[in-house]
């Protein structure tokens, strides 16, 4: 038995199109001599669909979708995820479609609700396992369990479907990349082998929703709990898998994986180049400062969406350093990117001086600051209006979490590429770029940083240094420890307490920010859910 792996983007929402690249991919493994083409989660929705799972028409939708694969779909058995309403409930299902007919339907009985998941809104859960019998051309026949990712976190549905029959078990996913990820997807597969002793064989979807970003990444792996197969991450690919002699048989897919580094890069390019272009903007525009976080993200751009698609602008003040004009000047030469200059400083004076009455007698302080970066965000905004490019925000995880950044300044755009990157791993990913060719000038990475909103202004007069800062961060956020337990562990109290404060101050601020790329296991995106009025310290 041959089994085809789809590991495919579908974009939420669009069934036709999800539906179409399910047939041409049926058409290709059938074409190859496979026997079963296994596809990711809710194939045919995209994952995930949010509230539209709520509209009673998208079900209808779906419905017709799956008619056409019925009618469609011929010389293969194929297994595509899709919502279903059935009587009073909705359902998270798996189809198993052969010539023209509904071979299995699988209700997922396990519904994730933590982390970025919150299906519980949505579906019930099933409560029958699914094993379907597949006839093989010798006129033997092998029984396969069906389930659906969160199912097989657990150990029951894996196991009842074993106690059924089954000698093989299939999952269609849609499991969401973050750090370190793939080393715990495969530890808990192995776990399902050892208790059922049967080769298992993952699909998961590739693709940027949103802020999230599915890596594919798929496997099989044997009996022994072995990797017969590993798929690309972050890429489109259908491979080809032997069943024989009830167990998986190596194959020529053995992808190497990627470093942790370069696997964040190769998100943050995805999750770009996705929003981009599944919401179908003509390109990006991004305000190069000279500084490094502005550097990375241009890189970014520029691998997701290619020079041309990406515009810089420098915008000058009297605080810029001629260093940051001229490394500005360098990397876009470098890539070859569209580049403007505008100096903001007329239009500074102008505003200082329409303000002069209003300021009598008032020292200045962040106010200046911040006008200087609205400034900016205004002319950026001015630009995407006119093109109908996107503006890429460039504040990275250790500023959301302090608020080092200007609400309608700097924030002001549609996609935070940075967002859940620590700004000591902004550094690390800077350097892995310029390891494969090198296009960020090296005094950008070495200089410190500064926001050169007023003279000799560097980050560090404002925050701790930033290996305290995101190491305190990590553990607060995405650790949940207390302000005790990181204190104990060795952090300085006064650095504890002020980092604690300023996250806890500008929940506001992330409350208004654009939606970015989520790579660690907690971004602040739909995993952080924080009261902005709120008494805790803690
Ligand atoms: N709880 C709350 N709910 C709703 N709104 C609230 C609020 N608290 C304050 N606000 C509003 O927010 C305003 C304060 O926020 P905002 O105007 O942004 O200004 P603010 O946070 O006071 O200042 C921005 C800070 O970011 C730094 N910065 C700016 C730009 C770039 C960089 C960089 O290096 O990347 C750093 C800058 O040096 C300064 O320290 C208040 O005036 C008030 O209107
Ligand atoms: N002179 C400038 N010209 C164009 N854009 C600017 C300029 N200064 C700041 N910006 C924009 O505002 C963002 C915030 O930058 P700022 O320099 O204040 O702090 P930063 O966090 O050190 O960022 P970077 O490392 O990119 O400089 C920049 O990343 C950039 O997008």
């Amino acid at each position: 038995m041959k089994i085809a792996i789809a590991q495919f983007n579908s974009i939420v929402g669009d069934l036709q199109g999800n539906t179409d690249k399910v047939i041409a991919l049926a058409t290709e493994a059938t074409q190859a001599g496979a026997d079963i083409l296994l596809t990711p989660e809710l194939a045919i929705c995209g994952y995930p669909p949010e509230d539209l799972l709520l509209r009673p028409s998208f079900y209808q939708g779906v419905k017709e979708q799956i008619g056409r694969l019925i009618d469609t779909v011929d010389g293969i058995t194929l297994i595509v995820g899709h919502p279903e309403w059935s009587g009073e409930e909705r359902y998270n299902a798996a189809t198993v479609i052969r010539d023209g007919r509904v071979l299995a339907r699988y209700q997922k009985m396990v519904l994730p609700n933590n982390e970025v998941f919150d299906e519980c809104r949505y579906f019930s859960p099933g409560i029958s396992p699914c094993v379907f019998e597949h006839k093989n051309r010798d006129g033997s026949t092998t029984q396969i369990g069906l389930l659906i990712c969160e199912d097989i976190w657990w150990v029951d549905p894996a196991s009842e479907a074993a106690e059924m029959g089954a000698e093989l078990i299939l999952v269609p996913n849609a499991s969401p990349f973050h750090m370190n990820k793939q080393g715990v997807r495969q530890n808990i597969i192995q776990q399902r082998i050892e208790e059922t002793g049967l080769p298992i064989i993952y699909c998961n979807m590739v693709g940027g929703q949103d802020e999230l970003v599915f890596d594919g990444a798929s496997f099989a792996m044997n009996k022994q709990g072995k990797a017969v197969a590993q798929l690309p991450a972050f890429r489109e690919e259908l491979a080809f898998i032997e069943y024989s002699n009830n167990d998986l048989v190596p194959s020529i897919h053995q992808c190497e994986p990627l470093s942790e580094v370069a696997s964040v890069y190769e998100a943050l390019v995805l999750g770009v180049k996705d929003y981009i272009g599944k919401n179908r903007f003509p390109g990006a525009i991004i305000g190069l400062s000279g500084g490094i976080d502005s550097a990375l993200t241009l890189a970014i751009a520029v691998d997701a969406l290619g020079a041309d698609k990406v515009r810089a602008v420098m915008m000058p003040s009297q605080y810029t350093a001629d260093i940051s004009l001229a490394d500005s000047r360098d990397m876009v030469g470098r890539l070859g990117v569209q580049y403007d200059e505008i100096a903001i400083k007329p239009i500074f004076d102008e505003f200082l001086s329409a303000l002069a009455p209003q300021f009598v007698g008032l020292s200045p302080d962040t106010t200046e600051e911040n006008l200087q970066a609205r400034i900016r965000g205004t002319l950026l905004m001015a630009l995407s209006n006119k093109t109908g490019r996107l503006v890429l925000t460039t504040g990275n995880k250790s500023e959301m979490t302090t608020g080092y950044a200007t609400l309608y300044g700097d924030m002001a755009g549609g996609f935070a590429v940075l967002k859940d990157v620590a700004k000591t791993l902004v550094y690390k990913l800077s350097n892995y770029r310029n390891t494969i060719s090198n296009i960020i000038p090296e005094r950008i990475i070495i200089r410190p940083p500064t926001a050169e909103l007023r003279p000799d202004q560097l980050d560090q007069d404002s925050l701790p240094p930033y290996d305290i800062l995101d190491a305190i961060m990590e553990r607060y956020v995405e650790l949940n420890q207390s302000q005790q337990e990181i204190i104990a562990a060795g952090f300085n109290t006064a650095d504890v307490l002020r980092v604690t404060r300023l996250l806890k101050i500008n929940e506001y601020k992330r409350r208004q920010a654009a939606i970015g790329v989520r790579i660690t296991p907690r971004g602040f995106g739909k995993d952080w859910r924080y009261p902005i009025t709120n008494r805790y310290d803690g």
